[in-house]
C-alpha cells in the first residue's frame, strides 16, 4: 500500500478498531433508558447504533431502531444528559481487540506518528485508553465534538495532518465503519478497515477500503 515504506501518520478510530466497548455503551443506554420506564436495548441492538456519537446513539435508542428523525430534541437532550452520567467511571466491560498491542507497540517502535479520530465524546477518550493502558501511544486524540463536525467529515484527518505537518499521502487511517472509509476518501488518505467491528449490521467490504484485516497485527 505505502511501496514498502510505511506510513509517518497512522490514525485510529477508537470503538469497534481498538476497543469493544459497546458492552459498557449498552449499559449506559440501558440505564438511560431504564430511568423512562423502559425496557433495555440490549448489546445486540447497540452494537448496530454504535459509529455516529452518543447523541445520535441515545436518539436510537429512544426511537428503538438507526432511523431516529421523529425523536425530539426536548426528549433527546435529557436523555443524553443521563447516557453520559451512566458511561462515566470505570469501563469494566471494555475489551482491547487482540491484535492491536502488537500493532502500536510494533508502529511506536518503528517511529511512526499516531492519533485518535472517533466519533466519542472527547471527555471520554483520554480516560478510557489510560484505563486500557493505551494511552502511551498517542500523539494526537480528537473526539466527536471536538471540531465542528465528525466523522465522515474529513475535518478530525485534515487537522491531524495539520498538526503533525504530513500529507495525505503519508497517512494511513483504520477504522471500522462506514463513516471511517468515507471520511479517509474525503481526505485522500489510505484506509484499512477491520472486519470484527460495528458497521450498523452491514459488513463494512461493502465500502471497498484499500485493505480489510480481521486482526490489526495483520498489519505487522
Ligand atoms: O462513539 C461512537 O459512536 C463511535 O466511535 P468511533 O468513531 O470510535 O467508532
Ligand atoms: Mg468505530
Amino acid at each position: 500500500m505505502f511501496e514498502g515504506r510505511l506510513p509517518t501518520l497512522v490514525i485510529f478510530d477508537l470503538d469497534g478498531t481498538l476497543l469493544d466497548s459497546v458492552p459498557d455503551l449498552a449499559a449506559a443506554v440501558d440505564t438511560m433508558l431504564a430511568l423512562r420506564g423502559r425496557p433495555p436495548a440490549g448489546v445486540e441492538r447497540v452494537k448496530d447504533w454504535v459509529g455516529n456519537g452518543s447523541e445520535v446513539l441515545v436518539r436510537r435508542a429512544l426511537a428503538g431502531s438507526l432511523e431516529y428523525a421523529g425523536v425530539e430534541d426536548a426528549e433527546a437532550a435529557p436523555a443524553h444528559q443521563d447516557f453520559l452520567q451512566a458511561y462515566a467511571g470505570e469501563h469494566h466491560l471494555t475489551r482491547v481487540y487482540s491484535g492491536v498491542q502488537p500493532l502500536l507497540e510494533w508502529l511506536q517502535q518503528e517511529g511512526v506518528t499516531m492519533a485518535i479520530a472517533t466519533n466519542k465524546p472527547e471527555r471520554f477518550v483520554a480516560p478510557l485508553l489510560q484505563e486500557k493502558n493505551l494511552g502511551r501511544y498517542f500523539r494526537w486524540l480528537v473526539g466527536g465534538d471536538t471540531l465542528a463536525a465528525q466523522k465522515p467529515d474529513p475535518a478530525a484527518l485534515h487537522w491531524i495532518m495539520e498538526l503533525a505537518g504530513v500529507t495525505a499521502n503519508e497517512t494511513l487511517f483504520i477504522g471500522d465503519s462506514r463513516n471511517d472509509v468515507i471520511a479517509a476518501r474525503a481526505a485522500g488518505v489510505k484506509v484499512v478497515a477491520v472486519s470484527y467491528g460495528y458497521n450498523h449490521g452491514e459488513p463494512i467490504a461493502a465500502q471497498n477500503p484499500d485493505l480489510l484485516v480481521d486482526s490489526l497485527d495483520a498489519l505487522i
